[in-house]
């Protein structure tokens, strides 16, 4: 595990966060949710459509607020202030009428930097996603999977120490979507935030992913962990297969009501010696 006292740990602790349907029927989205992201784990939160990824997403942001419980950041901000925050959505939400270079530069609005400070930041981000070349391109002229890539570049421009996406590949085609998760796995080689990953996708979760925990019934019904240290090698196949079934088995469980403990290594999870 990763100790570096830099890096941003998150609790969340008995969260509650229920909604009034249009109906007025009351439905309770989260109800008691216990999770810890440790510093520097990449997790991914798995789970039905609707069960409350985007939900708790926005509260681990500070965008709502919930109904009970709480998210504590270790070590904390000072003033009470929120974390510095990188989010990544299923639309890229890149202005159309601004060039890529732009549209990075309102990201360092608040920052107040020089603007050869600023010059600096978009050229470095730009060549970290293999971008280079598309300063002056207006997101017409991109292509679904670069529009993604600049997205994500602009989540990094502010140099988060918690880096949020939800869904961040759900609107490119499959082969696309391949792609820019290897560029996200070779990212993190390079720059390695507290990353939370809300996704449908078991296998993508797997790939990336230290942690893979499955929210069901409104809590986190299991947390599979992947891989150990954090940013450790990928996985070969076989291993992979097996966490894919037992993440797909968690997940079969929850729905009947049933969740299993939660298993703490690699080893006690899938039987093998812990690399
Ligand atoms: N502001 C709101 N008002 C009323 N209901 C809401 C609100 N936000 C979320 N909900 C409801 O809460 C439930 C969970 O929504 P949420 O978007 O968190 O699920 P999700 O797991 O992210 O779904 P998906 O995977 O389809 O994006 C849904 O039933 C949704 O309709």
């Amino acid at each position: 595990m990763r100790t570096d006292p830099a890096l941003l740990e998150v609790e969340l602790s008995g969260l509650r966060r229920g909604f009034v349907r249009p109906d007025g029927a009351p439905v309770q989205v989260l109800d008691g949710l216990d999770l810890v992201i440790a510093p520097g784990e990449f997790h991914a939160i798995l789970g039905y459509s609707g069960c409350g990824k985007t939900t708790l997403l926005r509260l681990i942001a500070g965008l709502d607020r919930p109904d009970g419980g709480r998210v504590t950041f270790r070590p904390a901000p000072p003033g009470g202030a929120w974390p510095r925050l990188g989010m990544v959505f299923q639309e890229h939400l890149l202005l159309p009428w601004a060039s890529v270079a732009e549209n990075l530069r309102l990201a360092l609005r608040r920052f107040r930097l020089s603007r050869p400070e600023e010059d600096r930041r978009i050229a470095a981000v730009l060549a970290l996603v293999g971008l280079d070349d598309c300063a002056r391109l207006r997101p017409g002229q991109l292509s679904g999977g670069m529009a993604q890539r600049v997205a994500l570049a602009r989540a990094l421009m502010r140099e988060p120490e918690l880096l949020l996406m939800d869904e961040p590949l759900g609107a490119l085609d499959a082969l696309t979507r391949r792609q820019m998760q290897d560029e996200i796995a070779r990212l993190r080689g390079r720059v390695a935030p507290t990353t939370v990953l809300v996704t449908h996708d078991f296998a993508e979760a797997v790939r990336l992913a230290d942690r893979v925990s499955v929210l069901a019934g409104g809590r986190i019904a299991a947390s599979v962990l992947v891989r150990s240290p954090p940013g450790g090698p990928p996985l070969g196949p076989d291993v992979a297969g097996r966490i894919e079934a037992l993440v797909l088995e968690s997940l079969a469980r929850a729905t009947r009501g049933a969740a299993p403990p939660p298993a703490r290594t690699l080893s006690e999870q899938i039987g093998e010696p812990e690399r």
